[in-house]
């Protein structure tokens, strides 16, 4: 790609959104496996072009939405000490607790796959992305334990986030459904697929994004969050009224924004479900850009990746379809080890 593609590629289109789907038969009861198979073939036109698309009808109450950013807007404000009692390890695993900010550079792992001819190496060295985090995953999960924060720090915190948690898994098992029937998988791929996801592998991580004059002040190599694609299997996104979430459009190279609507969350295949699909899905490239300096911005995002063991090839009936098959078999442990390791600024 050369600079002027590159120029082009950082724009971003105005009056461009993502699209939307109705996904109401995949999370309530009753309806026929032919309005169903209507979404699923909806969500495969809509989301396979850029891998992502705007969910309505996902289950969610509005008021578990509203108390989820009441509840994260809380978590940040407390002082930095406070904070700090719940540290995230110096370390790729437990992936969980809280971080400062300048910890992460997402788009030093995207860049390391070469979206972007032009970009300078030492520039994306430098960059750190500016937000802070706190991750939270299942009880049950040994490996990545979770770390909170004394119960007196913040009382009602660890229930409140355990119980969003399982409520963004149940909606995230129907979206799993309805992608795989827009794949048209065969019964025992689906049951490949489903084992991949016992519940206690996905992370729901709480986001804030600190006015920028603050940024700026600190430091000029700083972004809201740089350009990236998730290596979850796909990722659930609620946002704040600010916005700034964007997605790459594909075919043009410019960035479309994922406008903030009520009952809409954002959902965005990642790599592993690019594999998973043999490419029908494509892994979707974002970013976070500043919409209003003057805000702090908050996200919820739940990544759903596959269990650690799990084994990630693309469904032989895709491959069929498609003729060829286009990536190799991968185990997830070890393609997220090398994610993380890329992505992560260690003092
Ligand atoms: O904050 C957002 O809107 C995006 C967050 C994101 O892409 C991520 O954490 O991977
Ligand atoms: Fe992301």
């Amino acid at each position: 790609m050369d600079a002027k593609d590159a120029t082009v590629l950082k724009k971003s289109v105005e009056g461009k959104t993502v699209p939307i789907v109705d996904i109401t038969p995949f999370t309530t009861t009753g309806y026929s496996p032919e309005v169903k198979k209507h979404v699923a073939t909806e969500l495969a036109s809509k989301a396979s072009i850029d891998g992502c698309v705007g969910i309505s009808g996902h289950g969610v109450p509005d008021e578990v939405v509203a108390t989820a950013f009441v509840m994260t807007k809380k978590l940040f404000e407390l002082p930095f000490e406070e904070k700090m009692k719940a540290p995230h390890p110096d370390a790729p695993v437990p992936h969980r607790g809280y971080s400062g900010t300048g910890r992460e550079n997402a788009a030093r792992k995207t860049e390391t796959e070469d979206w972007d001819g032009s970009a300078k190496k030492a520039d994306y060295e430098k960059l750190t992305d500016y937000k802070e985090s706190y991750e939270i995953g299942s009880e049950s999960n040994e490996v990545n334990y979770n770390i909170w924060l004394p119960e007196q720090a913040f009382p009602g915190f660890r229930t409140w986030g355990l119980e969003l948690y399982w409520r963004l898994h149940e909606t995230a098992m129907s979206i799993l459904e309805a992608l795989m029937m827009s794949l048209e998988l065969a019964e025992d791929e689906m049951e490949e697929v489903r084992a991949l996801h016992t519940g206690h592998d996905h992370q729901l991580r709480l986001l804030h994004y600190p006015p920028i004059e603050e940024v700026l002040r600190k430091d000029k190599h700083t972004s809201r969050l740089g350009a990236h694609t998730d290596w979850s299997q796909f990722t659930l996104l609620f946002q704040d009224e600010h916005g700034g979430l964007q997605f790459l459009n594909r075919s043009t190279g410019e960035f479309i924004d994922a406008v903030p609507m009520e009952g809409v969350l954002y959902m965005n295949i990642g790599d592993m479900f690019q594999r998973i699909s043999n490419g029908f899905y494509p892994s979707a490239l974002h970013r976070v850009i500043i919409k209003n300096p003057h805000a702090s911005r908050y996200s919820i995002p739940f990544f759903v990746p596959p269990n650690s063991d799990g084994i990630i090839r693309p469904q032989p009936s895709r491959v069929e379809k498609d003729g060829e098959e286009k990536y190799e078999v991968v185990t997830f442990r070890e393609y997220s080890r090398k994610a993380f390791e890329s992505m992560n600024v260690y003092n």
